[in-house]
């Protein structure tokens, strides 16, 4: 298109070209649009030009990605600097109104490689948990509370219980939405293109796995966090008319198992569409230590989470997503040299409900298994991850192996690659 000064502009995003919801399911160019998708949440850190950046590394795993049928890869946009031992280094905030400027380029590389390849981005801009710093870290900036690493406390009730306090407190929430609108206004320096007329963004996302505090949320911490995510989820889309808006909630194991609240949370207009996650050793569903006799209840409990939240979709009638779902590896071990027989198991119920409800018509849009590994391979005998380690699908807070599919799991990807083939054939 050539601009009145004569200068060659990029025409304007037709509105098709962005994901949209129509009713209970995604569209995207005038198709049915169905989320293949992995969770890659270091893709923008491996975009960086220096530091911990690897971009030949980030093209190859793009490019592995795409070979599987992979079209949507679930990313962490924004991360604070703290002192919590298991989170990573550096962060996109090293302080309030301080953003690490290459950090951020290292996004927009990220989404300039993905537009070529034609795959779309969901973009959390904050994390209840502490491996990326995240809403602990905002209190300990804005209340002088310590940022308490679970990891070392032990007592992940008292954090949730604490962390959930970010959403009462207005200087906390000034920063962050100053932080919203510095990634949704942003233009990217790579391409030159506002990151609100990129279409290969699907989605913003409030948080990863936003909870109302732990299990035991009063009825006030509730109604405080189903507010939150109306007015954020509202400020966002009055930043940016063009893309849709999720909360990152994980379902009922997110919301005090309270299905009334994950129904109030999500009904707003401002969220376009639903989030889960399914975590069976996590939950304690599974133990992996005695997994013949704990299959039949992990995955009982499993098929339960996966259907019963797709019924909760088509109450508020709009998309689910099932953005996070993993299992380890058979032993249990982090080597990559273990096999991951009990996890292709695990992957295939998980897939085969999410395929036959999606052909059905049912509101499930796709996946995003957690998490892809790739080429990153851990570095130390004891797993754990240290500043200038390759990054894996296992953040810093878990052991480097833990959930991460690799790119040496023939197996896992050529189970990913069956059923990638059977949502992108589905027509609507
Ligand atoms: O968002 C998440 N959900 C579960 C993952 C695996 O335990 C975890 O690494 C991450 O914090």
């Amino acid at each position: 298109m050539i601009g009145a000064c004569g200068i060659v502009e990029a025409a304007p995003a037709a509105k098709g070209d962005f994901v949209t919801v129509n009713k209970t399911h995604f569209a995207r160019k005038g198709q049915a649009y169905y989320i293949v998708g992995a969770n890659f949440w270091y893709g923008g850190y491996l975009g960086a030009a220096g530091g911990v950046g690897e971009r030949a590394r980030l093209l190859k795993e793009l490019d592995n990605m795409k070979a599987i049928g992979i079209n949507n890869l679930r990313v962490l946009a924004v991360s604070e600097k703290t002192d919590m031992k298991s989170a990573v280094r550096p962060a996109t905030t090293n302080a309030p109104g301080q953003y690490d400027e290459e950090l951020l380029t290292g996004l927009d590389f990220l989404m300039a490689e993905v537009a070529k390849r034609d795959m779309t981005v969901v973009l959390y801009l904050n994390n209840f948990w502490q491996w990326s710093g995240g809403m602990t870290q905002y209190l300990n900036w804005f209340e002088g509370t310590p940022a308490l690493d679970p990891n070392v406390t032990k007592d992940y009730d008292t954090y949730m219980q604490k962390t959930a306090g970010f959403y009462r407190n207005a200087a906390a929430q000034a920063e962050y939405r100053n932080v919203i609108a510095k990634i949704v206004k942003r233009v990217n320096t790579i391409t030159g293109k506002p990151y609100a007329e990129d279409t290969h963004i699907m989605s913003w996302q409030l948080a990863n796995e936003p909870r109302p505090g732990n299990g035991n949320a009063t009825p006030e911490e509730k109604a405080v966090y189903v507010k939150w995510i109306d007015d954020v989820a509202g400020y966002i889309h009055s930043l940016d008319r063009n893309h849709l808006v999720s909360s990152g909630s994980e379902g009922l194991a997110g919301s005090a198992q309270d299905a009334q609240l994950y129904l109030d949370a999500h009904r707003t207009k401002n969220i376009d569409y639903l989030t889960y996650h399914l975590w069976p050793k996590n939950w304690s569903w599974f133990d992996s230590n005695n997994p013949t006799g704990s299959w039949d209840n992990a995955i009982t409990k499993s098929r339960d989470y996966l259907n019963s939240h797709i019924e909760l979709a088509k109450k508020l009638g709009k998309p689910i997503v099932l953005e996070e779902f993993g299992l380890d590896r058979d032993g249990p071990s982090f080597s990559i040299k273990s096999t991951t027989h009990i996890r292709d198991r695990f992957y295939r119920e998980v897939f085969e409900i999410v395929a036959t409800r999606a052909q059905k018509g049912d509101p499930i849009a796709g996946f995003n298994f957690w998490a892809w590994g790739g080429a990153g391979r851990a570095a130390n005998a004891d797993y754990w991850w240290k500043p200038g380690n390759d990054f894996v699908g296992d953040p810093p807070q878990e052991e480097q192996g833990l959930y991460s599919v690799f790119d040496s799991d023939v197996t896992s990807l050529v189970l990913i690659k069956e059923y990638a083939d059977k949502l992108h054939a589905i027509k609507r």
